[in-house]
C-alpha cells in the first residue's frame, strides 16, 4: 500500500517571558517526534499546550479574600499555603502557591526575587475599584474578579495564558485567514446579550478602549476612561467570551478618541493591559521608540499588534516610505498592522503587490495585515488573510470607513470566485444518523457566515472502503466530518481513491490523526496553484460514483475530487476533550497525575488518551481496552483487570490517586463507571478541597445519572454536551476555516442537539 504523508506536529515554543526578567521553559509536549513528513500548507497540529513559567506564583489577596489562593492552587493542580511576606521564599517551594495579604505584600513586592517568582495582584471588585494602586503597578500581573458566575473559567484562562501554558498565537497566525472584530460600545455590557452571535467567525475581539465612555455620575463622561473602568471592562469582557482580546488606545489622528498630548498615558494603559494579560496589544507606531520597545520586552505572554494609521489620503504603498514604516514597525511587533485611506482603486492593487513583495524580501517577519480605508478600499479588505478588522451589523457604530462584516467579506469572496460553492458533508452511520440533527446548526452557521457551502448529513453506505471515498471523490468536495469516526485502515483498506491522492503517496496526515488512528475529520487542501472553480453544485441525494472509472482515477475523471486537490485526514475529537478539560483548570493541573479511562475498545479510548498525552499526564489505569503501543509510549499505563491491582490504586496515597476518570462506555455499562467515581472520589485526606474530574463521553439513557454521582463524590463533571461542543468548534475551523465560538454552538444547538 502507498505511504501515508505525516503532518509534523509543530508546538509553540513559549518564548523567553521577559517581563520582571523571568525565563519560561521552553519545553514543549512530547507527544511523538518520530516522524518529519511533508507540510500540507497552512496546517497546524500543535496543541498550543507549553511547560510555561515555572516560579511560584505568588497571589497577593485583598482583606478577606484568602479563599482566592487555593482556588489559584487548585487551578494550576498545585497545593497552596499563605505565607507573611516575598523574603524567604525558596525554589524548594516552587510546587506551591503561595498567598500574601495586601497589606503585607506591600512591604516588600518591589525587592522580591523576579527570576524566582511571578507576583499576581487578584483583586475583587465587588470590594470596589481601583485595586491598590502601588501593588497594581509592581505586580507581574492582576486578576481582576467578580465570585460569579464565570469566576473559575476566567481564571483558567486567565492563569494558562499569563504563565504561558496555553498559547492559540501560532495556531491562529497559520489559519488561512483570521478576522478580529472592532467593538465600538461605549460600555461593554451593551455587547454581553450579543456577544455570541457578534463574534461569530471572529478570531479576536478589539476592545476599542478610547471609544469607551465612562459616566461621572453628573451626566457626562470621562474624557478617558479610567484605568479602573477599563479594567473592569476587560474582566466582563473577558468573562463572556473564549476569543483573545485586543486592546486598543487609538489616538484621535488616527481615527480614535486617545489624546496624543502625553505618551507616557498609552504606557501606562498598555503596560496594564499586559499585566491584565490581555492577549493582544495594540501599540501605535508614532509612539516613541522607547515606549516601544519597552512594551515589547516587557510583553510577557501577551503579543504586540504595531499599527499605524494613514488618514491623509497621500499615502502611496509603492513608496519608500511605505516599506520603511513596515521595517520601523516590525522592531518592536508580533504581527504588523498597516491601514491607510487611499483614492482610486488601483491602489488596491498596489497594495497587494507590496503585501507580495514584503513576503518575499522579508519573509521572517511578523505576519502583515494591511487594508485600505473607505469604499474603494473595501476590496483590500476581502484579500488581507491576517487579522482583517470586521464589523456586524449588532455594532452601533463601524470602527473605520469602509469596514466590512465578515458575512459581506465571504459573500465579496463568493462573486470573485475566490470561494467556490462546496458540498460539505457529515457522513455518519445509519443510527448516528437520526440522533444528530447537524444539518440545521451547519446551515445556521454557513448562513450567519456568508459562506456560499451547501451541507448534507449523509449515511456511509457500507462497511466496505467505498463508503466514505465515494462522496469524497466529487468536483466540490469541500470536506466532511465522520461521525462516528472511522479508523485509518478502514479508510484506506483497498482503496485506490485515497492511495493514489497526492500523486500516490496517499492523504496527508496529521500528527493527532495519526497518533490516534481514528478520523473524524476530511479537510480538503488545494494546491498552492490550483485557481477555484466556482462551478454550481448540488448536493447528490446518494454518493456520486465515477462511472468511467469508479473512484480509481480521480486525476481523470471531470467529476472527482479535482487533481490538484489533497485530502488531509485529521481527529477533531481529541481537542473537544482538551477543551473540555481545560475549560476550568489550567493544563498544569492534570501534569503528572493519575487517570482512570474506561472504554470498550482502544478506538474509542485513542482520543481521549491523546489529550491525556497532551496534558503530561503521570499514569492512565484502563478499563475494558488494550492501549495501542503509540499512545502508550511515554504514558504509564496500568489496566485494571483484577480486584488486586484496583486495591493497590486505592490504597496509594491521596497525591497519585486518580484525579480524572474519563469514560466511553456505553450507558448500560454505567454501573461499572459509577463504582469506580465512588472508590476514588472525595478529597480523602487531602489538605485542599481539589475537586477532581470526571467526564462522561456517551449519553443515552441509562440507569441513574453518572454526574450526580460524580458530583456527590467530589468531582466536577463535564458530559459530552460539552466535548461534542468544543469539537464542532474544532471541526468548523478544520472544515471552513471559520471560528465559531462554543457558547455559539451551545446556544445554536439548544439543548435538542446534544
Ligand atoms: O486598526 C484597526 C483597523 C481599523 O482602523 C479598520 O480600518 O478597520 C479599525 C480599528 O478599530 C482597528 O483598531
Amino acid at each position: 500500500m502507498t505511504s501515508v504523508q505525516q503532518l509534523p506536529r509543530a508546538p509553540t515554543p513559549v518564548r523567553p517571558l521577559s517581563m520582571n526578567g523571568a525565563i519560561a521553559s521552553e519545553m514543549d509536549l512530547d507527544l511523538d517526534r518520530r516522524s518529519r513528513s511533508p507540510i500540507a500548507p497552512g496546517i497546524k497540529t500543535s496543541s498550543g499546550l507549553q511547560r510555561g513559567d515555572t516560579r511560584t506564583a505568588i497571589i497577593i489577596y485583598g482583606p478577606g479574600q484568602e479563599k482566592i489562593v487555593p482556588v489559584f492552587a487548585d487551578v494550576l493542580g498545585k497545593p497552596s499555603r499563605l505565607a507573611d511576606s516575598f523574603q524567604g521564599v525558596t525554589s524548594a517551594e516552587q510546587e506551591l502557591v503561595l498567598g500574601i495579604s495586601a497589606e503585607s505584600a506591600k512591604f516588600d513586592i518591589a525587592s522580591r526575587d523576579r527570576d524566582a517568582v511571578v507576583a499576581i495582584n487578584a483583586h475583587c471588585v465587588s470590594l470596589g475599584m481601583p485595586p491598590d494602586t502601588y501593588l497594581s503597578t509592581q505586580c507581574d500581573y492582576e486578576f481582576l474578579y467578580t465570585e460569579a458566575p464565570f469566576f473559575r473559567r476566567d481564571l483558567s484562562r486567565f492563569i494558562s495564558f499569563t504563565l504561558g501554558q496555553l498559547d492559540h498565537h501560532e495556531t491562529l497566525m497559520s489559519k488561512p485567514r483570521t478576522y478580529f472584530i472592532s467593538t465600538t460600545f461605549p460600555d461593554v455590557r451593551a455587547a454581553l446579550p450579543n456577544i455570541d452571535i457578534l463574534t461569530v467567525g471572529a478570531d479576536a475581539v478589539e476592545l476599542r478602549v478610547d471609544l469607551l465612555q465612562e459616566p461621572l455620575g453628573d451626566g457626562t463622561f470621562a474624557k478617558i476612561p479610567s484605568l479602573s473602568y477599563v479594567g473592569e471592562q476587560v474582566m466582563l469582557l473577558r468573562q463572556r467570551t473564549e476569543l483573545p482580546i485586543i486592546f486598543t488606545t487609538r489616538c484621535t489622528r488616527e481615527n480614535g478618541r486617545f489624546p496624543m498630548d502625553n505618551p507616557n498615558l498609552y504606557y501606562e494603559y498598555l503596560y496594564r493591559a499586559i499585566q491584565w494579560g490581555v492577549e493582544y496589544i495594540d501599540v501605535e507606531l508614532w509612539l516613541p521608540e522607547h515606549i516601544r520597545q519597552k512594551l515589547y520586552e516587557q510583553r510577557g505572554s501577551s503579543h504586540i499588534m504595531s499599527a499605524f494609521h494613514d488618514f491623509s489620503g497621500t499615502f502611496k504603498w509603492p513608496s519608500v516610505q511605505a516599506q520603511s514604516i513596515f521595517l520601523e514597525s516590525r522592531k518592536y511587533a508580533d504581527i504588523v498592522k498597516m491601514i491607510a485611506i487611499i483614492n482610486d482603486h488601483n491602489e488596491n492593487f498596489e497594495l497587494e503587490y507590496f503585501r507580495s513583495k514584503i513576503h518575499s524580501e522579508y519573509p521572517d517577519s511578523p505576519p502583515l495585515s494591511a487594508v485600505n480605508m473607505g469604499e474603494t478600499g473595501q476590496f483590500s479588505r476581502t484579500l488581507n488573510k491576517v487579522f482583517t478588522p470586521v464589523t456586524h451589523p449588532l455594532l452601533p457604530i463601524i470602527a473605520a470607513p469602509g469596514q466590512m462584516s465578515i458575512a459581506e467579506i465571504n459573500a465579496a469572496l463568493s462573486l470573485l470566485g475566490q470561494l467556490p460553492k462546496k458540498n460539505i458533508y457529515g457522513i455518519s452511520s445509519p443510527s448516528s444518523r437520526i440522533s444528530t440533527p447537524y444539518a440545521p446548526f451547519y446551515e445556521k452557521c454557513f448562513n450567519e457566515l456568508g459562506l456560499p457551502h451547501q451541507f448534507a448529513v449523509v449515511e456511509r453506505q457500507s462497511k466496505g472502503s467505498t463508503a466514505v471515498e465515494a462522496w469524497c471523490n466529487q468536483k466540490s468536495f469541500g470536506g466532511a466530518y465522520l461521525s462516528p469516526p472511522v479508523s485509518f485502515s478502514s479508510l484506506m483498506h483497498n482503496s485506490t481513491f485515497f492511495a493514489r491522492l497526492n500523486n500516490g503517496a496517499g492523504p496527508f496526515l496529521t500528527d493527532a490523526a495519526r497518533m490516534i488512528g481514528m478520523i473524524d475529520t476530511i479537510v480538503v487542501h488545494p494546491s498552492p496553484t490550483s485557481t477555484p472553480t466556482s462551478a454550481p453544485s448540488s448536493i447528490p441525494s446518494s454518493p456520486q460514483r465515477n462511472s468511467e472509472s469508479p473512484y480509481g482515477t480521480p486525476s481523470r475523471s471531470p467529476h472527482g475530487l479535482p487533481p490538484n486537490s489533497s485530502l488531509v485526514f485529521d481527529n477533531a475529537s481529541w481537542r473537544g476533550i482538551l477543551s473540555t478539560l481545560t475549560r476550568d483548570l489550567a493544563p498544569s493541573a492534570y501534569s503528572g497525575r493519575t487517570a482512570v479511562v474506561l472504554a470498550a475498545n482502544s478506538d474509542d479510548a485513542a482520543p481521549t488518551m491523546y489529550a491525556l498525552k497532551a496534558l503530561r499526564i503521570g499514569k492512565v489505569y484502563t478499563v475494558g481496552f488494550k492501549t495501542p503501543l503509540v499512545l502508550a509510549r511515554g504514558l504509564h499505563v496500568e489496566p485494571f483487570n483484577s480486584l488486586e491491582n484496583l486495591q493497590r490504586a486505592r490504597m496509594v496515597g491521596e497525591e497519585a490517586s486518580p484525579f480524572v476518570i474519563i469514560s466511553a462506555l456505553a450507558p448500560e455499562k454505567s454501573n461499572i463507571v459509577g463504582m469506580l467515581v465512588r472508590v476514588f472520589g472525595g478529597t480523602r485526606g487531602s489538605s485542599t478541597q481539589i475537586r477532581k474530574v470526571f467526564l462522561d463521553l456517551t449519553d443515552g439513557p441509562r440507569k441513574g445519572d453518572l454526574s450526580t454521582v460524580a458530583e456527590h463524590n467530589g468531582f466536577t463533571a463535564y458530559g459530552v454536551a460539552d466535548t461534542t461542543a468544543f469539537t464542532t468548534v474544532e471541526t468548523l475551523r478544520l472544515l471552513v476555516g471559520q471560528n465559531v465560538p462554543y457558547s455559539f454552538v451551545r446556544l445554536a444547538n439548544g439543548p435538542g442537539m446534544f
